[in-house]
């Protein structure tokens, strides 16, 4: 049991049946990314939404996230799943949103066999005293992912706990292709080529980076382009290779508790073959800044992707192409902020 406190917001995070906070008002699924068709399922769980829909004084409820750790087709592959949200920056993101509550249900050989009406019972009713459901249309639950959104609504209905059914989210790009549910796999798509403003759109917010400073080979300084090398969490997604213009905010932390928003700068993501580099890095820029990074925490914000990496013939060129870089970066973030 964790009780995680991110940017200001609390947020209980179970993963053990103990200490749940009960009743609960439950939205159900994996929530990768916490995108905009997610707001819409969760929306209707918290208090805001049930005060307003209920004339008669009700009991209290906590709005409760019930997700599956670890994401069920990691389970059923055996592979790891990079995320789009791993935990810490789910909390964040679902605190923000006012939820009060994340229990991770363990998704093991025993949940994954419980039939839906099982699940109903035991996990729903019995443990979480759960008062009100909502899920996406989409949703599917219980052994061999038999139960539709609609038996949850008939199963749950058996204990007069009522269930919405959200109809999933469209969007409209700008090709005459007909509306498009928004989706997990479909921010992945738009990350993976590059195509940030999608995502970004798609996410109801930049997509994010967050990670530890930690020391390179310190050869970023000799060209005049000290770049901060980040540690991201092990299941971080990791968009498409190449050169982004970023906004980062450097953490606080103790000794220094300040936090520094909206640095703007460059990032590449990449091997850096013109250094022979072998392992992948995220390493960034910050323009106009100078100071001692290693071991701070750094959010960067993709704001766009500027161009592949390319191996250079000398460092001289890299040198030269980076000064360009930073040149359409700052284009880039100021035309952006404009429109912000
Ligand atoms: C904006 C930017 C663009 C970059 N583009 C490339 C590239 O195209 N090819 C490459 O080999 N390395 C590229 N790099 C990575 C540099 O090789 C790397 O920053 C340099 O080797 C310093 O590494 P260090 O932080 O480990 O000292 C880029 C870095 C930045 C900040
Ligand atoms: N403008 C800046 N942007 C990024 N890092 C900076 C900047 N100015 C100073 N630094 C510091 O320099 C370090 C990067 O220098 P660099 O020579 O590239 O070393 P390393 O290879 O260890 O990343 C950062 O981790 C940070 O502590």
């Amino acid at each position: 049991m964790l009780n995680l406190s991110k940017n200001g917001c609390s947020l209980w995070v179970a993963s053990s049946a103990e200490g749940l906070l009960k009743p609960t008002a439950v939205a159900l699924g994996k929530f990768d990314g916490v995108h905009l068709g997610h707001h819409r399922v969760i929306q209707p769980i918290l208090p805001a939404a049930l005060d307003r829909e209920n004339t008669q004084p009700q009991e209290q409820t906590y709005s409760t996230v019930v997700t599956f750790d670890p994401h069920p087709l990691e389970f059923f592959s055996g592979q790891p799943r990079a995320l789009l949200t791993p935990l810490d920056e789910k909390v964040q993101q679902l605190g923000s949103l006012g939820v009060e509550q994340l229990v991770l249900l363990p998704f093991d050989k025993e949940l994954s066999a419980l039939s839906p009406t099982d699940f109903v019972d035991k996990i729903l009713v019995q443990q979480l005293q759960c008062r009100r459901i909502s899920v996406g249309q989409d949703f599917c639950f219980g052994k061999q992912r038999r139960g539709t959104a609609q038996d949850l609504q008939l199963l749950a209905g058996k204990h007069h706990i009522p269930v919405t059914i959200v109809s999933l989210q469209t969007y409209t790009d700008n090709t005459p292709s007909p509306e498009t549910p928004i989706s997990t796999s479909l921010i992945r798509h738009y990350l993976e080529s590059g195509e940030i403003k999608n995502a970004s759109f798609l996410l109801g917010r930049p997509y994010t980076l967050i990670g530890t400073v930690v020391a390179g080979a310190k050869m970023g300084r000799t060209i005049g382009f000290p770049t901060a090398n980040l540690q991201l969490p092990p299941d971080k997604f990791v968009p498409r290779q190449g050169v982004y213009a970023v906004r980062a905010a450097i953490m606080g932390d103790t000794p220094d508790p300040t936090t520094i928003h909206d640095q703007l700068g460059v990032m590449n993501i990449g091997k850096r073959p013109t250094v022979n580099g072998s392992n992948l890095s995220v390493e960034v820029h910050l323009f106009d800044w100078s100071g001692d990074l290693y071991g701070r925490k750094l959010t960067v914000q993709l704001v766009d992707f500027l161009r592949p990496e390319q191996k250079f013939p000398s460092l001289e060129h890299l040198k030269t192409q980076i000064q360009l870089d930073c040149n359409i970066a700052r284009e880039v973030l100021r035309v952006n902020a404009d429109l912000s």
